[in-house]
C-alpha cells in the first residue's frame, strides 16, 4: 500500500523465520504483573558505579541510538541486585513509539509506557562482550520507564546530539555523560531471566527492570523521533515503535526487592 511498510527484518512477527530462539523459553519484555511478583528479601540493593568519563560516543545503529562506553576496565560497573560477581556497562539506548500512547517494551499490568531506556551490561567472568553476550548469565540490563511529565535535563543532553546523528550510520563524540543521572531517585526493581529484544534475541541477560520512571515532556520525546531508521541516502524513514511487544512469560518467576 502507500504507507511505507517496514522490512521483513524489522518486524518482530517475522523474527522467528532467521532467529527460532524467538519462541524460547525465556524470552523479553514480558507484562510485570506487580501482584504476582514474589518480594525476595534475599535480593541486595542495586549498586551502579559509574565513572563518567568512560563514556565515549554516541551512535544512530538503525534501530535506535545508543551511547557506547569504555568497557576495558572496571569503571562502570553493575554489583548486587541479583546478580553475582561485577558486571560492566557497554551501552545504553532507548525504545520509543510513534506516540506517547506506546513505545516501552515491558509493560506494567499491561500498561505501555511512551518510552524505555535500557543499560545493557557484560559479566566480567567472560574475556569481554562477545563471549559474554550468548552466555545463560552473560549479561544484565537495567530498565528505566519514561513518564511523560515535566521535561527532564538529564535526559536533555542526549538528546541535543540528534543533529549529529540523524541518519543510520552517524556518530559523535559523547563524553562525561554520566548515566546514573538518568535513574530515578529510588532503585526499587523487579528482576527475571530474559533475553535480548532484538535479534538475535540471545537468551542471556538478566533483566532488573526499576519500578519507578524518570520523566519526559512531550517536546522531548517528538525529538527522538526525529531520528531516522533510514541513511542519509534513502529515503527518510521516521526512527519510532522500535519496540518488541511483550512475550509469554512461560511459567517464570519475577521477583521484586520491594514489599
Ligand atoms: C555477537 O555480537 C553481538 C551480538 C549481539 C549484539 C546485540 N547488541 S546488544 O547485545 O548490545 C543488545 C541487543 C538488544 C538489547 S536489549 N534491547 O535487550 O537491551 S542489548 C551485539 C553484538
Ligand atoms: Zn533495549
Amino acid at each position: 500500500g502507500g504507507k511505507v511498510e517496514k522490512g521483513q527484518c524489522d518486524r518482530p512477527d517475522k523474527w522467528a523465520e532467521n532467529f527460532p530462539v524467538a519462541n524460547g523459553p525465556r524470552q523479553s519484555p514480558i507484562n510485570i504483573i506487580p501482584s504476582q511478583a514474589q518480594f525476595d528479601s534475599s535480593l541486595k540493593p542495586l549498586k551502579l558505579q559509574y565513572d563518567p568519563s568512560v563514556s565515549k560516543d554516541i551512535l544512530n545503529n538503525g534501530h535506535s541510538f545508543q551511547v557506547n562506553f569504555l568497557d576495558d576496565d572496571d569503571s562502570a560497573i553493575l554489583v548486587g541486585g541479583p546478580i553475582s560477581g561485577t558486571y560492566r556497562l557497554k551501552q545504553f539506548h532507548f525504545h520509543w513509539g510513534s506516540s506517547d500512547d506506546k513505545g516501552s517494551e515491558h509493560t506494567v499490568e499491561g500498561i505501555k509506557y511512551p518510552c524505555e531506556l535500557h543499560l545493557v551490561h557484560w559479566n566480567t567472568k567472560y574475556e569481554n562482550f562477545g563471549e559474554a553476550v550468548n552466555k545463560p548469565d552473560g549479561l544484565a540490563v537495567v530498565g528505566v520507564f519514561l513518564k511523560i511529565g515535566s521535561a527532564n535535563p538529564r535526559l536533555q543532553k542526549v538528546l541535543d546530539t540528534f543533529e549529529e546523528i540523524k541518519a543510520k550510520g552517524q556518530q559523535t563524540t559523547f563524553m562525561n555523560f554520566d548515566p546514573k543521572h538518568l535513574l530515578p531517585a529510588t532503585l526499587n526493581y523487579w528482576t527475571y531471566e530474559g533475553s535480548l529484544t532484538t535479534p538475535p534475541l540471545f537468551e542471556s541477560v538478566t533483566w532488573i527492570v526499576l519500578r519507578d520512571p524518570i520523566s519526559v515532556s512531550p517536546a522531548q520525546m517528538a525529538k527522538f523521533r526525529s531520528l531516522l531508521f533510514s541513511s542519509e541516502d534513502e529515503p527518510p524513514r521516521c526512527m519510532c515503535d522500535n519496540y518488541r511487544p511483550p512475550q509469554p512469560i512461560k511459567g517464570r518467576k519475577v521477583r521484586a526487592n520491594f514489599k
